[in-house]
């Protein structure tokens, strides 16, 4: 995938995993939210409640299925060898997970999307050969229970000033009414968990915020 293309994929990124959905089936949910044009997707199964072990892994291919189907990229969270062994198109990492140099040589050719929260962090991940980076959280998240301080737009506005001009998608607190001002700070799309995954018509969510990003990047 060239970067054109992923900054393209980037747009509108859903997270979740079982946890996030709400007690609906994540199957459903995330069926529901492609119909609603959602552009990428990242299996998260994290948090209270999240699947382990055989569950998790029949989860993660039932989701890797229907990305497939759809023909929308499939992003794993953390777990490198469920990655490899789903077939994914790429892995997301944090700070504290596996370096991306380690991901990078064990992934060759998946994309490899590394979470930073300030300039240093997002030069070290580039540098180790990030495809694309995750800055947040932009607004307050309950999502996740570890999330840094809020930095909003501002933070990735400053990346982009100080020359970062690798794929970035912002994350935390993202909902249609507060995408805009992501995409404005240089962000090439949003990613979002609970505006979606926890939405009571998780399809209409999608849409209307696949709606406020084509509002700034230009319609697909
Ligand atoms: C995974 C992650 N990383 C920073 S905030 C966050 C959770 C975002 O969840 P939500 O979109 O529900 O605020
Ligand atoms: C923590 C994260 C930051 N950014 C993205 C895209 N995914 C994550 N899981």
């Amino acid at each position: 995938m060239s970067p054109g293309q992923l900054r393209a994929a980037l747009r509108l990124y859903v997270v979740l995993g079982s946890p996030n959905c709400a007690g609906r089936d994540p199957v459903q949910v995330l069926a529901a939210a492609l119909d609603g044009g959602v552009t990428m997707v990242q299996f998260r199964e994290k948090g209270p409640g999240a699947l382990q072990g055989a569950a998790r892994r029949a989860l993660g291919g039932e989701l890797r299925r229907l990305c497939d189907q759809r023909g929308v990229p499939f992003i794993v969270n953390d777990d490198v060898g469920l990655a490899l062994e789903l077939g994914a198109d790429g892995v997301h990492i944090g700070q504290e997970d596996e370096a991306a140099v380690q991901v990078r040589r064990r992934t060759s050719g998946l994309i490899v999307g590394v979470s930073a929260h300030n300039q240093a962090e997002a030069e070290s991940a580039l540098a180790a050969g990030a495809d694309y980076l995750g800055v947040g959280p932009m607004y307050a998240t309950r999502t996740k229970l570890d999330a840094r301080e809020v930095q909003g737009p501002a933070g990735l506005a400053r990346m982009r000033a100080a020359g970062i001009r690798a794929p970035l998608v912002g994350i935390g607190g993202i909902d249609a009414g507060n995408a805009a001002a992501v995409l404005a700070a240089g962000a090439d799309g949003a990613a979002v968990v609970s505006a979606i995954a926890a939405a009571r018509d998780p399809r209409a969510a999608a849409a209307e915020l696949s709606r406020a990003t084509a509002a700034v990047l230009g319609a697909l």
